[in-house]
């Protein structure tokens, strides 16, 4: 059974996966860390991970951008494997995830669903098939009132995909509103909407010459990542340093 310290115990993606934990035979959550360390687990729960005095073999992150920094010294000290789910990274963060790998095992990934690993793949397909041929490429996500960050780690993981097709030429526009003037070519647009509960959807729009091709991916529950994750850190526990995805999972 793999041992697992939830980084982000007490918000909504760690209490979601500390439920899933606990009908698998093949995970067990030992301890948690959070800000707040009020009881509401049946595992010990700390402030921050240097201090859990608790063996595991593995790390899954769900918590905010910037308690990042220290979870991946604090994982590269104690060398366990990391499975980075929180967005919102800042360059330095995401090379200091690059850097850690080269200690311990670092499975970073904006989404861990089956339907949008799928996705970041199809992209590359269509935008091979569709940009030469005059189709514009805009990315439009929805997510819950609460969600901090904009736009998602989701949609710039799919505009790094479809950029990867066009040899990293091509410039992401988030705003439109400062300027007056036609779309560039050579540009990615990518739109956020806040509101509600919605869970996450995800839209990416080929607009070409009379025609329009769209890919939709929607979670209807925080279960389809959670699942996600739990089979990650089965994967990553007892893993060599380097870098992984979800692809490698899957
Ligand atoms: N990769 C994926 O598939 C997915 C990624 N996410 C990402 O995961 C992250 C968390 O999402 P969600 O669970 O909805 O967010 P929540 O805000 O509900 O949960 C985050 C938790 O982390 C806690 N936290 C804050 N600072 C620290 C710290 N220094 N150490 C440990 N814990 C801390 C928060 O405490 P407090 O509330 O007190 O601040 C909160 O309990 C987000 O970045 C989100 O975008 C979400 C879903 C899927
Ligand atoms: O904050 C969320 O909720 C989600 N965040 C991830 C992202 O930023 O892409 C993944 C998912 O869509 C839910």
């Amino acid at each position: 059974m793999v041992r697992a310290i939830m980084h982000g115990c007490n918000g909504k993606m760690g209490q979601v996966i500390t439920g899933l934990a606990q009908d698998d035979e093949g995970i067990a959550i030992v301890a948690g860390v959070d800000q707040y360390t009020e009881q509401k687990n049946d595992y010990p729960v700390f402030k921050s991970l240097a201090q859990c005095d608790v063996e595991a073999d593995v790390v899954i992150d769900f918590s905010n951008a910037a308690a990042v920094d220290a979870l991946i010294s604090d994982c590269v000290a104690k060398k366990i494997p990391v499975v980075l789910c929180t967005t919102g990274l800042t360059e330095a963060q995401l090379e200091k995830a690059a850097a850690a790998a080269k200690e311990v095992a670092v499975l970073k990934s904006a989404n861990m669903s089956l339907g949008i690993n799928l996705l970041l793949k199809l992209v590359k397909e269509a935008t091979k098939v569709l940009v030469p041929a005059g189709f514009d490429t805009e990315i439009v996500e929805k997510h819950h009132r609460l969600k901090v960050d904009a736009p998602s780690g989701t949609a710039l993981a799919l505009a790094d995909s479809i950029n990867e097709e066009l040899n990293n030429e091509y410039a992401y526009n988030y705003d439109r509103s400062q300027v007056r003037e036609p779309r560039k070519k050579e540009e990615i647009g990518i739109s956020a909407v806040r509101g509600g509960t919605i869970v996450g959807e995800h839209e990416v729009i080929y607009a070409g010459p009379d025609e329009v091709i769209e890919f939709k991916h929607t979670a209807y529950s925080k279960t389809v990542f959670a699942k996600g994750a739990v089979e990650a850190a089965k994967f990553l526990a007892g893993k060599a340093p380097g870098r992984y995805g979800m692809e490698d999972v899957i």
